[in-house]
């Protein structure tokens, strides 16, 4: 048997760290070493999170106590802005999965310009990889910085990527329409975020200036070979997991939804965490929860000439900690399901 890998995740007292610790006790090559938490630091992992009772667990330490050299791969499930400076004290051996928006903008001055403040490691982010797996395998498979995208972007880059590199949408008319659910705002107190200011209800939030478009606008513009511009809007929907994403897009030439679903379809064929729907199937939070799964589905709209992709995804699974550990896997080499094969939850 070969050497377990030793993980270390910092941030494991937050939603996106829990979902790590639950996901990686089905991995069968991981070993959690270490779990660093900020304000929770000092107590046992249960004590935070008593449904992970069962698993015997280091306990939560300040990430300054971590022993970088007891580890293989560092997971930072922090708070964008907080993981640059720490990613910078790391050795350069290790390797490193970000969740965080940190690394995620090649041009350190768009990240300045849309987080407010100069970013505290550019050497470290020239070496930096975007982390969505089936548009950058062989770049995450030589990297030792993964920077996961936003779980919109993840959602909305496999919906349009394949669109735009093949020519058959428009890229200069992408509307893209969003909805997540509340865990996707961390485990934080704030008052947005209480049951009687989300439950029955839903409501858009920071329309047409959320820091996820200049990241869509990166990877869709690499994509598209041309300066891509999109229109954005979140919405906050009274749920615990999930993303939908609606993507209303302008066909190029005579294309039709049709030729879509077969331009996305091929291009995922062969991808084990992306399904594309057949004709008059509907993408659905339901369907993906709890999975590494995105579910896509094509539809024509009744607008001439245009067409609407909609995508599903689990913001904790695919849309951060799943993909993160998809990722790991690339980096080291492993077959990219280990420890991500459990089938979605239903109801
Ligand atoms: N939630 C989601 O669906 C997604 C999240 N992400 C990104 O992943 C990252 C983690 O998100 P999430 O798990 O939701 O966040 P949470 O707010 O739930 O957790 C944040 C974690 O970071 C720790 N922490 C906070 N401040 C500091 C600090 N100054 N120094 C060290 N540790 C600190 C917290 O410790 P303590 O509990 O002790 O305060 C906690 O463990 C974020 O960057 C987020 O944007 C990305 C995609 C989706
Ligand atoms: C519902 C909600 O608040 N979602 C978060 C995005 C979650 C995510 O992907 O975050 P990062 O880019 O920070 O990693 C938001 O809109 O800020």
């Amino acid at each position: 048997m070969s050497d377990p890998i030793r993980i270390g995740i910092l941030g494991a007292s937050g939603y996106t760290g829990a979902e790590l610790v639950r996901l990686l006790a089905g991995h069968p090559d991981a070993q959690i070493r270490v779990l660093t938490a900020n304000q929770q630091a000092g107590q046992p992992m249960h004590a935070v999170y008593p449904h992970l009772r069962s698993m015997d667990l280091p306990d939560l330490v300040t990430w300054e106590e971590a022993d970088w050299s007891a580890l293989d791969v560092a997971f930072c499930a922090l708070p964008h802005g907080t993981s640059q400076a720490i990613v910078a004290q790391m050795p350069a051996g290790l390797k490193v999965v970000d969740l965080s928006a940190d690394f995620r903008l090649r041009d350190v001055d768009t990240y300045a310009a849309w987080y407010g403040k100069a970013h505290q490691a550019p050497e470290r982010q020239r070496d930096a990889v975007y982390g969505l797996t089936e548009l950058n395998r062989t770049a995450i498979g030589h990297a030792g910085l993964v920077a996961c995208p936003g779980c919109y972007p993840t959602a909305a880059l496999l919906a349009l990527s394949p669109l735009l590199d093949a020519g058959t949408v428009e890229p200069g008319d992408l509307i893209i329409d969003a909805k997540s659910g509340v865990t996707g705002a961390g485990r934080k107190v704030t008052q947005g975020l209480l049951f009687a200011e989300v439950g029955e209800g839903i409501h858009p939030y920071g329309v047409g200036k959320h820091r996820h478009a200049p990241e869509m606008e990166q990877e869709l513009s690499l994509a598209a070979g041309a300066d891509v511009r999109v229109n954005f809007t979140p919405h906050l929907i009274p749920m615990n997991r999930g993303e939908l994403v609606t993507c209303h897009v302008r066909l190029a030439g005579d294309a039709t939804a049709g030729d879509v679903r077969r331009v996305l379809g091929e291009r995922y064929d062969a991808e084990p965490f992306v399904r594309v729907l057949p004709e008059g199937a509907t993408p659905a939070t339901r369907n993906v929860r709890g999975s590494n799964m995105a579910e896509i589905g094509v539809f024509p709209d009744r607008l001439p000439g245009r067409a609407v992709v909609v995508a599903a995804i689990d913001n904790l699974a695919k849309g951060s900690s799943g993909q993160a550990i998809q990722n790991m896997n690339v980096m080291l080499a492993l077959h990219e399901t280990r420890g991500l094969e459990l089938q979605p939850m239903f109801p």
